[in-house]
């Protein structure tokens, strides 16, 4: 049996070079937003329009992950519509929805608290939005975060959406005065491959978060990691190393964060006073493994397994082979064993792969082979076997799923 009191008192830190760890939660939002003063600048002159009687139809921001996209906007939306009383803001993240139904739900839950019954449909979810935005304040300003998983809907063209939401019937008879602020990393009219039609009845309003540079880095998680460690836990050099180092790779300031809780942890774990540069630089693997993992869970399946399928077999060594031809991908999916569960043809096999390019996933170039041609390789941007790591974390979500 189990004696706790020795199981907890072993696994309780007593040395721990942590001071306030949840200093480093990503998800606690900031007191203040730091380095985004031009940023700001310019969504707050965009929300000044009201005093003009002009809001955008459409405000789209687009940038990397963790570059402050949404608490800046969010932040700024707050702080205006708390002064004017003509205003209203409604945050929604559309995250998990990966159909056009579920996202038009996720807005009329927020708008009326009320859920859709999916024999209403998006038209069902539609009248509903529009009569609840007839009772809001003279303008509203909608956030929709991670719009760009709307394309994961098969059925249904994003386009015909966002037209919807912006020159919908509903709206335009009751004059609903609506302004879609549209949070994505990819330029949204591109990512979504939006219609010309659409594409005139947005506005041409955009603001681009580009990634942090060190001392931005340091400006904003610099007061985190004061509060989070004890004094001198974590000495300048390491400090300035993880700095640069996070700058560089990624300019994510959520990634920063978890790459000097990490490396806080490793030190705690082996009984040092201090997070010396090498925990610091043993944690950003660990950072780039567990960051890219979880990209690879929320990919769709179909890329997923593309990517599996570019990772191939394990050599009689244990080690896995790449780069791999496109040709070879789509062999290896057409193998009897499997073809009928993916049934993708070579030109979308070769779309899937220009679509992982783009996620920055893996690389590609063409090599000539004389006669034969020329043939397109593939090689992941990061260590292989993370893509078994993350097909395993899948296939246990699905399986848990299955259950439920
Ligand atoms: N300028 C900033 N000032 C203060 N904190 C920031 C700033 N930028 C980012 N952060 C911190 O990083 C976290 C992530 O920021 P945010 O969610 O705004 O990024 P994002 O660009 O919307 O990312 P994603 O594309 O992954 O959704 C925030 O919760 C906050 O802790």
């Amino acid at each position: 049996m189990t004696d706790y009191d020795d199981l907890f008192a072993e696994t309780a830190p007593d040395e721990s070079v942590f001071a306030d760890k949840q200093a480093l939660d990503p998800l606690q939002p900031p007191e203040t937003i730091r380095g985004r003063d031009e940023h700001q600048r310019q969504l707050a002159s965009m929300l000044n329009g009201v005093t003009e009687g002009y809001l955008p139809p459409t405000v789209t921001i687009h940038g990397p992950p963790g570059t402050g996209k949404t608490v800046t906007t969010r932040r700024v939306c707050q702080e205006f519509v708390a002064r004017h009383d003509s205003v209203a803001v409604e945050y929604v993240n559309l995250k998990e929805c990966r159909s056009i139904f579920s996202a038009a739900r996720e807005i009329h839950l927020e708008l009326t608290g009320e859920t859709v019954g999916a024999y209403e449909g998006v038209d069902g979810a539609f009248t509903g939005i529009w009569e609840a935005l007839a009772e809001y304040p003279e303008w509203t300003v909608l956030i929709l975060d991670e719009i760009d998983q709307i394309k994961e809907d098969a059925n249904y063209d994003p386009s015909d959406f966002l037209y919807r939401l912006l020159r919908g019937e509903g709206k335009l008879k009751r004059d609903i005065q609506l302004s879609a602020w549209l949070i994505s990393n990819e330029l949204v009219e591109v990512d979504l491959r939006l219609d010309s039609r659409v594409e005139s009845a947005m506005s041409d309003e955009a603001v681009f978060f580009g990634p942090y540079g060190a001392s931005e880095l340091d400006a904003i998680v610099g007061p985190q990691l004061e509060m989070a460690f004890r004094a001198g836990a974590l000495p300048a050099d390491a400090r300035e190393y993880g700095l640069q180092e996070a700058a560089w790779r990624w300019g994510d300031a959520r990634k920063t964060l978890r790459l000097f809780r990490r490396a806080g942890e490793t030190a705690t774990d082996r009984g040092l006073e201090t997070i010396s540069t090498d925990r610091v630089r043993e944690s950003l693997t660990g950072t780039e493994r567990e960051s890219t993992i979880a990209k690879l869970q929320s990919i769709p399946l179909r890329h997923l397994a593309v990517l599996a399928a570019s990772v191939g077999q394990r050599t009689d060594a244990g080690e896995i082979s790449q780069p791999v031809r496109t040709s070879d991908i789509y062999e290896r999916l057409n193998h009897p064993s499997t073809a009928d569960r993916f049934q993708l043809g070579q030109r979308t096999v070769r779309q899937l792969v220009d679509d992982l390019a783009t996620m920055g996933l893996v690389d590609t170039w063409t090599e000539s082979h004389g006669r034969d041609g020329r043939g397109k390789y593939v090689a992941t941007t990061f260590d292989p076997a993370w893509v078994r790591e993350a097909q395993a974390a899948v296939a246990a979500d699905l399986a848990g799923d299955a259950v439920e």
